[in-house]
């Protein structure tokens, strides 16, 4: 997929910016704050709807302004589309498609795949569990877009059954007379959020161990290829829920078990302790853990092992290569790691990269790619 252009209306430092891509590889050169990760966050939010930098919409649009637009014409094998997100102050977004307004979001997800690497990146491996959950899942939304919807959905189950068991401490706690009464509503009521927890978290669990599957044997790939195969990684799923068998019915058993078991622990705390919000993902190293024991190029290596899978597994389920987003990361990987990315990129992924300074890139390179200068919210062609 080729992105063509993109319009810039009161997003983060752009008042009013076009820009025109024109080679498969863009280098956008700037010095700090300038608006290079905004013109790519631009680009991120038009994929997956999502920034990984904030949550809320405000902090998208122009300083004073109410509204902010992107928009961008996209060319795909089977035709050209024009997407264009409005972002309100007051968090209300409007979704186009082709000049029309979308009414499900999810609609509007799985047009524009594209993979981002950012230095941000190296908390895949050294952050909390929360990272590496939320980098699965927003690999899965843009495999299967349908998945955001299901994560909603148990994410609001999850949210009303702690605010059930909350509710039930604090009455727990204040010890109320007509406990008898409250007690056996409650009972029935949490009973009815177990079914609708084991239901949404196994639709969730299966698809995060079915796409752990299928890009592991690509990560290991090309982790052993960084490091001159003298490494063996392993990607481990360890969902919060053990399952076996991939069969709908099996899992949510498995759920409604664990559930039964903690079921103390959860109204002693108040809250919801089993689930898919507490799966881990555990990368080792030749058998030993790399967030506390990898070194800094382990952990870099295998980072960038990872992108390239991502980058692999959805040019092959989506049947064309999608984007690549480098933001600021090239000049931090040494010459065999920048070799092996621009290797495995060649001219196949349209590529945007952001940088500080040009001459940590190859001669090369440079002279097939587009250079786009960034100051103050302002791109020069
Ligand atoms: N909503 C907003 N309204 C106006 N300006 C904003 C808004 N959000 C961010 N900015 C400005 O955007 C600039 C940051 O841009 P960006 O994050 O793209 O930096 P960058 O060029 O990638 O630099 P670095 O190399 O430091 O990452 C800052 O000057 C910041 O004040």
């Amino acid at each position: 997929m080729y992105l063509k252009n993109i319009h810039l209306y009161s997003f983060r430092n752009y008042t009013d910016q076009t820009v025109q891509f024109k080679a498969q590889k863009t280098i956008i050169v700037g010095n700090n704050a300038q608006g290079k990760s905004n013109l790519l966050e631009a680009i991120e939010l038009l994929s997956t709807l999502k920034s990984h930098r904030v949550s809320r919409d405000r902090e998208l649009i122009l300083e004073d302004a109410q509204t902010g637009q992107i928009l961008a014409n996209l060319t795909r094998s089977y035709g050209t589309s024009e997407l264009a997100l409005i972002l309100r102050s007051s968090g209300r977004r409007t979704v186009i498609l082709n000049q029309e307004p979308l009414r499900r979001h999810i609609d509007f997800l799985g047009i524009l795949n594209a993979v981002q690497f950012s230095s941000l990146d190296l908390e895949l491996v050294r952050g909390a569990p929360e990272v590496r959950r939320n980098w699965v899942d927003t690999l899965l939304i843009q495999l299967e877009p349908v998945y955001s919807h299901i994560l909603q959905q148990y994410n609001q189950v999850l949210r009303q059954r702690n605010a059930l068991l909350k509710e039930i401490r604090k009455r727990e706690l204040a010890n109320q007379n007509d406990k008898t009464e409250s007690f056996s509503s409650d009972v029935s009521q949490l009973n009815l959020w177990d079914h609708q927890l084991a239901e949404t978290g196994s639709r969730v669990t299966r698809r995060r161990a079915r796409v752990i599957e299928r890009i592991r044997s690509l990560a290991q790939a090309w982790h052993s290829s960084i490091s001159g195969k003298t490494e063996i990684l392993q990607i481990k799923y360890l969902p919060n829920v053990n399952w076996i068998e991939d069969d709908p019915i099996q899992v949510q058993q498995a759920f409604l078990e664990k559930i039964e078991q903690r079921r103390l622990a959860e109204q002693q705390l108040g809250t919801t302790v089993v689930g898919p919000h507490r799966d881990e993902i555990e990368f080792t190293i030749n058998h030993t853990p790399a967030k506390s024991y990898g070194s800094q190029g382990q952990q870099r290596t295998l980072v960038l092992a990872l992108k390239l899978a991502e980058l692999k597994l959805l040019e092959e389920i989506i049947g064309e290569p999608p984007l690549l987003l480098l933001d600021d990361v090239l000049a931090e990987l040494d010459a065999n790691r920048q070799n092996q990315l621009l290797e495995a990129i060649q001219d196949r992924f349209q590529t945007l990269i952001t940088t500080t300074h040009l001459n940590s890139f190859d001669p090369q390179w440079l002279k097939s790619s587009q250079i786009l200068s960034v100051e103050k919210g302002q791109i020069c062609h």
